[in-house]
């Protein structure tokens, strides 16, 4: 064997002798693993040729097979070197396509989540302790004592339920992975096609002067400075004139304008749709310039573009992704995905207990609070670290005063 932990350059032949390539080798013995068991490591020449020789030599030895999907995380978790929210992440940071899922991805790999849980779940276990000792030690008599102790448990319990409520407030993890929606709308002709047709630099959508050209949704991914987003086409907006079918391409362009993150309207900006992220853009400038009415419109709208000449192309790129950053977490902010803020929601709901309420002044209903609190958030890792904790915590404890 390789000594553990250095690179060594090996001749590698099958089990009949005839050689399969020149490799480095690294050998990694458990448990201080990526899996926690031991590892080993070819570095072969890529070709897939190559691979597949190597891996033929393998399987003849007994009890070595490939590993499944997912196989090596599964084991880090079970073997304790990971938790949920790190696989998590782990999965997302092999699956991120853009900077920002990647920075987003490796975050939650690296613990950002993990650690946050385990920050509550002390302060959780502290009041639990609080309440625990006041149920089980104090004199029951001493009623403002008693009284003392709900109302501290209470206050800390509504500090960790407003820091909850502040992860709840910050953008899901999956607007990240499954990238911005980007609506392009406006009336027949508007120049809709057109414009992400320049977008995307190809000709995605059928650009003609007809009007009612387009009436599917046409969607396509496309990444802004590292932002994933996802760009619409629509159906052009008239309440008359539309065929049955350009009618069906109406209403999918405005269910579209309704599940849009970022709508860019081309359209008179006095018509535009509801929506709280609107640009409204006045296109076609080539064709309008000099127009005083055409010119007084434009006025209103955030900006002036052109597909034709490219007049407007850089702003309007610029405004999306301001306008996306207001959406993405700020820098260094972890985010959760849609399973972990059900468990982060469900916790905070424990925890919100009204002051000056039956229960607010009942420690034992605010313990059980605590208690299914603190399991709402093991839900999160995964782990059952309360129930560990506690043990430890009441190990340490001075019981006999
Ligand atoms: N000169 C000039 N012509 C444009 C510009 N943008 C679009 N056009 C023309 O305007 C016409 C309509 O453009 P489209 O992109 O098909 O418009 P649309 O909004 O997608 O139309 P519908 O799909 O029918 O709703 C076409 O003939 C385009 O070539 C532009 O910036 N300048
Ligand atoms: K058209
Ligand atoms: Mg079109």
């Amino acid at each position: 064997m390789p000594a553990p932990r250095y690179a060594s350059l090996a001749e590698l032949r099958d089990p009949k002798g005839a050689p399969l390539d020149r490799a480095l080798l690294l050998w990694f013995p458990g448990p201080r693993t990526a899996t926690g068991e031991d590892l080993a490591e070819f570095h072969l020449h890529g070709g897939r040729a190559v691979v597949a020789a190597l891996e033929a030599a393998l399987a003849a030895i007994p009890g070595l097979r490939r590993a499944e999907a997912g196989e090596f995380t599964r084991r880090a978790f079970l073997n304790g070197r990971i938790d949920l929210a790190e696989a998590e992440g782990l999965a997302d940071l092999l699956a991120a396509e853009t900077e920002s899922q990647r920075i987003q991805a490796l975050g939650m790999a690296s613990g950002h989540v993990s650690r946050a849980v385990a920050k509550w779940q002390e302060r959780l276990l502290e009041l639990m302790a609080g309440a625990e000792a006041e149920l089980n030690f104090a004199d029951e008599d001493d009623v403002d004592v008693y009284e003392g102790a709900a109302r501290r448990v209470v206050e800390g319990m509504a500090e960790v339920s407003a820091e909850l409520l502040e992860w709840l407030a910050r953008p899901a993890a999956e607007v990240i992975a499954e990238g911005l929606s980007v609506v392009i709308a406006g009336p027949p002709n508007a120049g809709k096609s057109t414009l992400i047709n320049a977008l995307v630099q190809r000709e995605l959508a059928i650009v003609s002067p007809v009007a009612g050209t387009t009436r599917d949704v046409i969607e396509t991914p496309l990444a802004l400075d590292g932002i994933a987003m996802r760009f619409s086409d629509t159906a052009g907006l008239r309440g008359e004139g539309a065929d049955s079918i350009e009618a069906i391409g109406i209403e999918r362009a405005q269910a579209a304008i309704s599940a849009a993150d970022i709508l860019l309207w081309l359209g008179p900006p006095g018509a535009v749709p509801v929506h709280p992220r609107t640009i409204l853009i006045a296109a076609q400038s080539d064709r309008w310039r000099g127009d005083a009415a055409r010119e007084a419109e434009a006025a209103r709208c955030d900006l002036i573009l052109s597909a034709a000449t490219g007049e407007g192309m850089d702003k309007l790129h610029r405004y999306i992704v301001e306008m996306a950053r207001t959406l993405l977490p700020r820098e260094g902010e972890a985010v959760l995905r849609a399973r972990q803020r059900a468990a982060l929601a469900e916790a905070q709901r424990w925890l919100s207990v009204e002051a000056g309420s039956r229960e607010a002044d009942d420690l034992i209903l605010l313990a059980e609070r605590l208690r299914l609190g603190a399991a709402a958030l093991d839900r999160i890792t995964g782990r059952a670290g309360v129930e560990e904790m506690l043990d430890a915590l009441f190990g340490r404890f001075c019981i006999g005063k």
